[in-house]
């Protein structure tokens, strides 16, 4: 639970790895009960076995070498059907993992999925995902049963061989009746044995499978190097973006930054506008180091990111994101997040700071509050304004905003500002829609398909009447219009 809910918030995590969460928690139990059990029962069994073979083999070689032919051809079937059995089984886990994430996250976004009940219709994703598990372990059941069959015939097989030569043996002296029914007796028992080693050695082989995705997960090589070890005590926060060209992983076709360069200056406040999807997020992902570009490099005060050592580097650049991560606890953890032995007071100033002391000293229990899973017993701006806390009270000398005055009211927006604005030294980068709030930018960076378009004060671009211009002029339009819709909204809704 604790693990999945830091894959969840892993950018907080980083900064302070949606992927496989449920097939790694199966596939760690299935692993953890098949070593811990299976091994025991298979050293028993097989000194069992060994044992019983020793008296059948005092009793008659000849009869105890037929009953051992079998074994290759059980060995054969085993070998066929460990083969269809795995590869079902990996199925099945899969497709169980797959319901499960499902099913959590039609949980953790319940109001989504109550908002669109009736487009969703019969359309049950997790209905659909156990029908398949269904489906699967069908089929899965239904090679065992066909395993089993073939298996009953040909021991039935090697009984009426092994009754035929005992009989003969008995005739020509070579073995008494007693010692044939001894024979018969341990026979069946060897049997069972070599059935539980099987069943057990199946089971083993089906955990190799769970294993190799825990092995796979935790042998993960970051694509990022993290072995820098330059660690400053005077740092200033000058951070150069130079001719950086970068695509995503999943998408190395797709050109998101293309030769773009920047110059963000301590004690100032860069902000980045410009559409959607343009590239912004993509130049704080860099220097935060989650992804490494393909040409290009960040510098900061002169010095290539990779050579800065990794917590360091996350201590001295903060980054408030554009949906607040909160982490099941209570206040004082979520904004001490990483810093064991934090004292209160700190915790205190940073809240104070990010305008959020107040409602915190508010709540049932102020700072003990418990803040629900994912912060979702409290407002979308009372996270915000603990996210903000969390990074200010790290006193970064690279502090990021990634649209995070959008849930805030105009109260609190200018609280956080003027906070901001008390960190004079600071290097400040902001990426905003709502204009109004980078008009005090000392520069202004307009980016469109990943590159600098226009760069200047938020006078210098108005006057120049280009890109910047236009976006406010778009951006304001649309303000008004939802702010008429609105007005609209609430006169019918007073009506
Ligand atoms: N993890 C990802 N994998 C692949 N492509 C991505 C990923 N994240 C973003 N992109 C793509 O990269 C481009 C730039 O995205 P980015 O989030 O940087 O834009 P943005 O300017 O911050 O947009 P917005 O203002 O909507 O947040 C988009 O085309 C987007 O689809």
């Amino acid at each position: 639970m604790r693990f999945s809910r830091c894959l969840n918030g892993w950018r907080t995590v980083c900064s302070a790895p949606v992927c496989r969460v449920e097939r790694l928690s199966t596939d760690s139990t299935l692993m953890g009960r098949a070593v811990a059990l299976n091994v025991n029962v298979f050293l028993r069994t097989l000194i069992k076995t060994l044992g019983m073979l020793y008296l059948m083999l005092s009793l008659s070689w000849k009869l105890t070498l037929l009953m051992l032919m079998e074994t290759p051809l059980t060995g054969l079937l085993q070998n066929i059907y460990d083969t269809h059995y795995q590869r079902l089984s990996k199925e099945v886990q899969d497709s169980m993992a797959q319901a499960n994430e499902t099913a959590g996250e039609a949980v953790s976004g319940i109001r989504t999925v109550k908002s669109f009940r009736t487009e969703l219709g019969e359309a049950n994703h997790y209905d659909v995902r156990l029908m398949e598990t269904h489906n699967l372990k069908t089929r899965r059941d239904t090679v065992r049963a066909i395993y089993l069959l073939v298996r009953r015939m040909t021991e039935l097989g090697m009984k009426v061989a092994m009754l035929y030569y005992g009989r003969l043996f008995i005739q020509y002296g070579q073995m008494s009746t007693g010692n044939l029914v001894s024979f018969i007796l341990y026979q069946q028992d060897l049997g069972d044995n070599i059935r539980t080693l099987i069943y057990i050695f199946g089971e083993m082989l089906n955990s190799v499978g769970a294993a190799g995705k825990v092995f796979e997960y935790l042998d993960r090589k970051s694509e990022v190097s993290i072995d820098g070890d330059l660690q400053p005590s005077d740092l200033k926060g000058h951070i150069s973006f130079q001719n950086l060209s970068f695509s995503y992983p999943s998408r190395p076709d797709h050109n998101v930054l293309k030769n773009f360069s920047l110059e963000l200056k301590p004690g100032q406040m860069t902000a980045l506008v410009g559409m959607s999807g343009g590239g912004k997020s993509t130049c704080v992902s860099l220097l935060e180091r989650f992804y490494q570009p393909q040409q290009g490099h960040i510098l900061l005060d002169g010095k290539p990111l990779q050579n800065y050592q990794h917590k360091y580097l996350h201590s001295k650049i903060a980054m408030v994101g554009q949906e607040p991560v909160l982490f099941s606890g209570n206040v004082r953890d979520n904004i001490a997040y990483g810093l064991p032995g934090c004292s209160m007071d700190k915790v205190k100033e940073a809240a104070s700071k990010a305008n959020a002391h107040a409602f915190i000293s508010k709540l049932e229990n102020g700072y003990n509050t418990d803040v629900g899973e994912r912060g979702n017993l409290l407002s979308g701006g009372e996270k915000q304004r603990i996210a903000i806390a969390r990074a200010l009270i790290r006193q970064p000398q690279v502090l990021i905003l990634d649209e995070v005055t959008s849930s805030l009211d105009t109260e609190s927006e200018q609280m956080v500002q003027q906070a901001l604005a008390c960190c004079p030294s600071q290097t400040l980068l902001v990426i905003a829609h709502r204009l109004k709030t980078i008009e005090r930018a000392d520069q202004i960076v307009v980016i469109d398909s990943g590159e600098v378009v226009e760069l200047g004060t938020h006078q210098e671009l108005m006057d120049k009447k280009g890109n910047y211009y236009k976006l406010r002029e778009r951006l304001f339009t649309d303000d008004n219009t939802a702010k008429q819709d609105q007005e609209k909204s609430d006169t019918v809704k007073a009506q």
